[in-house]
């Protein structure tokens, strides 16, 4: 089976950014699931397998009707191997900021698409991220605006933080949560017809 024309997209993310991300794609998922894995990672796994292994994961959780094609992602924030996943507290928050205050760390995310056929294709984005030096001032203004809660690393590219990023070398998209090159080429080679 080939998928060509209206091919049938289920979104596995339960993120509001990633539908969002997709829409830039001028992609409409025709239905979203919300694929529910273990995120821990394995003993002595870097950030990079991690977060492949997670996209596949969360993709390959979902169970799919014929003709449909599945895409999922994950990001994840490193700050050399040490991976620091979504702050639950603004303890949790405060800890991470902290730690990327004043010194690059990645950001990786992944993207995972599982066409009609089965076949599943997995790409990785790595962005480095700077942050100026954080006085707990700005890390306390920071934590009160409840931006990054939630959020892999403590922090949103998409608001606030921003303001406080010094550079970032890498996608923009893909700190946010969908890198879109990758995504792009993904799908496509999925047999959607984008642009
Ligand atoms: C670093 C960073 C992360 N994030 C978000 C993207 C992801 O939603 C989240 C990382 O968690 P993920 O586990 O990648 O995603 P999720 O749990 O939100 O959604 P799902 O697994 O169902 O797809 O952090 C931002 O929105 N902005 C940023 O700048």
């Amino acid at each position: 089976m080939t998928t060509s024309g209206a091919t049938a997209l289920v979104l596995a993310s339960s993120s509001p950014r990633r539908r969002e991300l997709l829409g830039r794609l001028g992609v409409e998922p025709t239905r979203i699931a919300s694929p529910d894995i273990d995120e821990t990672p394995l003993p002595g796994e870097n950030p990079r397998a991690y977060a492949l292994r997670l996209a596949q994961e969360k993709a390959r959780a979902v169970p799919l009707a014929a003709g449909e094609i599945v895409l999922a992602g994950d990001t994840t924030v490193a700050v050399g191997r040490r991976i620091l996943s979504k702050a639950e507290t603004p303890e949790e928050q405060r800890a991470m900021l902290r730690l990327i205050s004043g010194r690059r760390h990645q950001c990786i995310s992944s993207v995972c698409v599982i066409d009609a056929n089965g076949h599943a294709r997995a790409r990785l984005s790595q962005t480095i991220v700077i942050f100026k030096p954080l006085s707990t001032a700005e890390i306390e203004a920071y934590v009160a605006c409840g931006e990054g809660l939630g959020k892999a690393g403590g922090y949103a590219i998409q608001g606030a933080a921003e303001a406080l990023i010094r550079r970032i070398d890498g996608s923009h998209s893909g700190v946010m949560g969908l890198p879109l090159y990758e995504t792009r080429a993904l799908l496509r080679a999925a047999g959607m017809p984008l642009g």
